[in-house]
């Protein structure tokens, strides 16, 4: 397929979209710009690293491609807008089977969170797939959730269970745009981050871009049912990372208004924001946590 074919074959997967003045076919998008502030992130995967080639169909490999990226926009409580697909195809007889898969399984997703394919650039080479995806948004009205807001006396939760997402929950997860919004809509939020590596990693960048330290709860804190070792669950939940789940700070104003309130879906207090100390996670009993998620070696 040439490069001509290919752009063709996914600007007539794309639907319009209102914020999308100008999207694919010109040397820019021109989107509608935004009287309040916008939001961007981006987020690149590989073959090898977050997924594998021959062992994945295309199209989740597309639709977890884009669903990372919807999950941080969620994590600042945010609506996803404008995606910009860049797609890295190795150079190989078969691969139009697999850019249509990947392009199904990105537009289909788009199509669900009402995202617009706005963009994004095509290149194919003698390496592993590489599919790396920008996403713009739109903050809720009370304005981006940052990790900075965490104050000692805060409640820390969890949107869903933890651990053992290799299975195949990092492949299918669901974003949790809608959410973060129905959270917003009752109470601000002090602080608030995206389960990517781990809550061992991800809590502690919320600790420290908040100077706080955070004690949880071990008894509070929910797993995925596939795990079946008892003895390592705990640190399953905490380390294995990908549960693109959100974890977020409410003051106690914040966790009343919740309790009164009636969620489309459980929520989890796992533990307390507590004055900055010497470990920046511990256990409620006041032993340190020393486990780290993931991390990528430079
Ligand atoms: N190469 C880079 N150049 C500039 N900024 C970067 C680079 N890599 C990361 N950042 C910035 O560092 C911050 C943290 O990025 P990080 O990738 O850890 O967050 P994330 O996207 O939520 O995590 P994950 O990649 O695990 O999903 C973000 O503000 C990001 O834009
Ligand atoms: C083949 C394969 N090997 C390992 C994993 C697990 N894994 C990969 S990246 C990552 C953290 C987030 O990455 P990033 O920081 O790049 O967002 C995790 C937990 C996987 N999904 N597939
Ligand atoms: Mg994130």
């Amino acid at each position: 397929m040439t490069e001509l074919k290919l752009i063709e074959s996914i600007r007539s997967q794309v639907k319009p979209h209102p914020n999308v003045m100008l999207g694919i076919g010109d040397d820019c998008a021109v989107l509608q710009s935004h009287p309040q502030a916008q939001l961007v992130t981006t987020d690149t995967l590989m073959d090898g690293r977050h997924f594998i080639c021959g062992d994945t169909p295309p199209a989740l490999i597309g639709r977890k491609s884009l669903a990372v990226s919807i999950s941080d926009i969620a994590a600042m409580g945010g609506v996803p807008e404008a995606a910009f697909v860049s797609l890295v195809i190795p150079q190989r007889k078969e691969s139009q089977p697999l850019v249509e898969g990947l392009m199904s399984g990105i537009v289909t997703l788009a199509d669900k969170f009402h995202i617009a394919i706005a963009g994004g650039d095509s290149n194919s080479w003698s390496g592993p797939l590489v599919v790396s995806i920008t996403l713009t948004g739109r903050p809720h009205h009370r304005g981006p959730v940052r990790r900075s807001g965490a104050k000692p006396g805060d409640s820390i939760f969890v949107t869903g269970p933890l651990g053992g997402s290799i299975d195949d929950h990092h492949l299918n997860f669901e974003p949790r745009t809608f959410l973060a919004k129905e959270l917003l809509d009752l109470t601000p939020i002090t602080s608030m981050i995206d389960l990517s590596d781990g809550l061992a990693t991800d809590l502690r960048h919320i600790c420290s871009e908040s100077a706080v330290s955070a004690q949880l709860n071990p008894e509070a804190i929910p797993f995925r049912s596939n795990i079946t070792h008892l003895d390592t669950r705990l640190e399953k939940a905490l380390t294995d990372g990908e549960d693109f789940e959100l974890c977020f700070s409410l003051n106690p104003k914040g966790v009343e208004t919740l309790k009164r309130a009636k969620l489309s879906q459980p929520i989890y207090h796992v533990g307390t924001i507590v004055k900055q100390g010497p470990n920046a996670l511990q256990w409620n009993d006041g032993t340190a946590i020393i486990s780290t998620g993931f991390e990528h070696g430079f």
